[in-house]
């Protein structure tokens, strides 16, 4: 049996491949893993893990660690994780999207070590983007619509159809922010169990500026973003001031959620309501996932506006939580935008697309920083082919905490 990888794309389910793979009768070569022990490395196996070591306190991946799996960032849980099951003499690993969350330098140390292990356990890697094949294992698949594998050569490229041709609608009424200057840390730090975290941090973000976050795992990306959405309380008391006003003083946390539009994909993962499309696309316009209020007349135009700027016209009545994941992203960048927010905060938002819908995304983040006055803030450790940030800030790792760089 040789070492395998299989494309998906957003369209299908992986979750029922993967389980299938982990079965005693695996799909690939079912006699060849009779009685073969394997695991795989998902989203949720780290969910797993995280509930064994909160509720039950059960250490298993982190048990040489002090630090707890919940704390990590994501790809440092994505190493610990996959280190552990490299250690649990397993004979084949089903790899979800391993290179998801990571770095440059993770992911070369990544791909290097699964080829260590090649020689002693299979691996199945599932990915969704063909740019991450490991171009030793030349056996191929393609999920099919009907749940089957198809042998493919490797010469198959995607040539996703790219048609946003509407304006991006215009917003019911606007947000009002005085000044250019929406953001600004000055000189800001942040500790963790008095480990230094971010140090020294100077970052203006104005009207109208389209910025991508880069940094190596754990180098503090979502922790910086924390301080402007208000998860994270350290701000206070220093020099940050949001939207012309100095962190804590007066402004609460709704006055702020108020002129951001955030999305990241952990927003929707636990999100089980069945609020349609167009629903899902007007609770952004009150700061909720999911529409809790009746739909105002002048709500209801708004977000059949959007459904037509994003060809999703269609869908307007389907369950938000049925479409693909791809044209999930599509409707929640469009919630986190339909006010007009002073600043689109998108972390990590193309993790676990595949090909054509990171194409899609991307296009449609291009657009919105043409058409709008909206910042945006676009973090992602990949070069994301197609996207056009005007200034980018890196996040550089010291021992002392990580100090913060305009590199473009
Ligand atoms: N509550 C916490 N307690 C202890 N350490 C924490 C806590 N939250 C974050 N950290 C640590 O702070 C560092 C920065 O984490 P953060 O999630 O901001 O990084 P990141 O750049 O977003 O990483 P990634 O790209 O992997 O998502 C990490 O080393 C993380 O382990």
């Amino acid at each position: 049996m040789s070492h395998t990888i299989i494309f998906t794309t957003n369209t299908l389910s992986t979750k029922a491949l993967i389980t299938k793979l982990i079965e005693d009768k695996n799909v690939l070569e079912p006699e060849v893993f009779q009685g073969l022990q394997g695991d795989a490395l998902t989203k949720s196996k780290i969910e797993a893990l995280i509930f064994e070591e909160e509720v039950h306190d059960i250490k298993t991946a982190t048990k040489n660690t002090s630090q707890s799996l919940k704390s990590m960032s994501s790809g440092e849980q994505r190493k610990v994780v996959l280190e552990h099951l490299l250690n649990s003499n397993l004979d084949y690993l089903v790899l979800d999207n391993p290179f998801d969350n990571l770095d440059h330098e993770s992911i070369a140390d990544l791909k290097q070590s699964i080829e260590k292990n090649a020689s002693k356990i299979i691996f199945i890697i599932v990915l969704s983007r063909k740019s991450d094949a490991l171009d030793f294992i030349t056996t191929r698949f393609q999920l099919l619509d009907n749940g089957s594998l198809a042998l493919i050569d490797n010469s198959n490229k995607s040539n996703p159809e790219i048609h946003f041709t509407k304006e991006i609608p215009k917003p019911i009424k606007s947000i009002h922010g005085e000044g250019d200057s929406l953001i600004n840390f000055k000189n800001i730090e942040v500790s963790f169990d008095e480990k230094l975290i971010l140090k020294n941090i100077n970052w203006e973000i104005k009207k109208n500026s389209f910025w991508q976050l880069i940094g190596k795992n754990g180098s503090g990306k979502t922790t910086l973003l924390s301080l402007i959405t208000g998860e994270n309380n350290k701000g206070y008391g220093q020099e940050l001031y949001l939207f012309g006003k100095k962190k804590g003083t007066g402004e609460t946390i709704w006055d702020i959620k108020q002129k951001i539009g955030y999305y990241t994909p952990t927003l929707t993962h636990n999100f089980k309501r069945t609020d349609t499309v167009k629903n899902m696309l007007i609770s952004g316009l009150n700061d909720s996932i999911g529409l809790y209020k009746i739909p105002t007349e002048n709500q209801l135009l708004l977000a059949k506006e959007w459904l037509e700027a994003l060809n999703m016209e269609h869908l307007a009545e389907k369950v938000f939580i049925e479409l693909p994941v791809g044209q999930q992203r599509l409707i929640m960048i469009g919630r986190a935008m339909i006010k007009h927010p002073l600043v689109l905060i998108l972390d990590e938002p193309t993790e676990n697309l595949d090909d054509d819908s990171a194409a899609l995304f991307v296009a449609l983040t291009n657009k919105i920083a043409l058409e709008t006055t909206t910042a945006i803030i676009f973090v992602s450790h990949r070069e994301e082919v197609g996207l056009n940030p005007k200034n980018k800030f890196e996040l550089t790792k010291t021992t002392n905490g990580s100090i913060g760089t305009i590199t473009k």
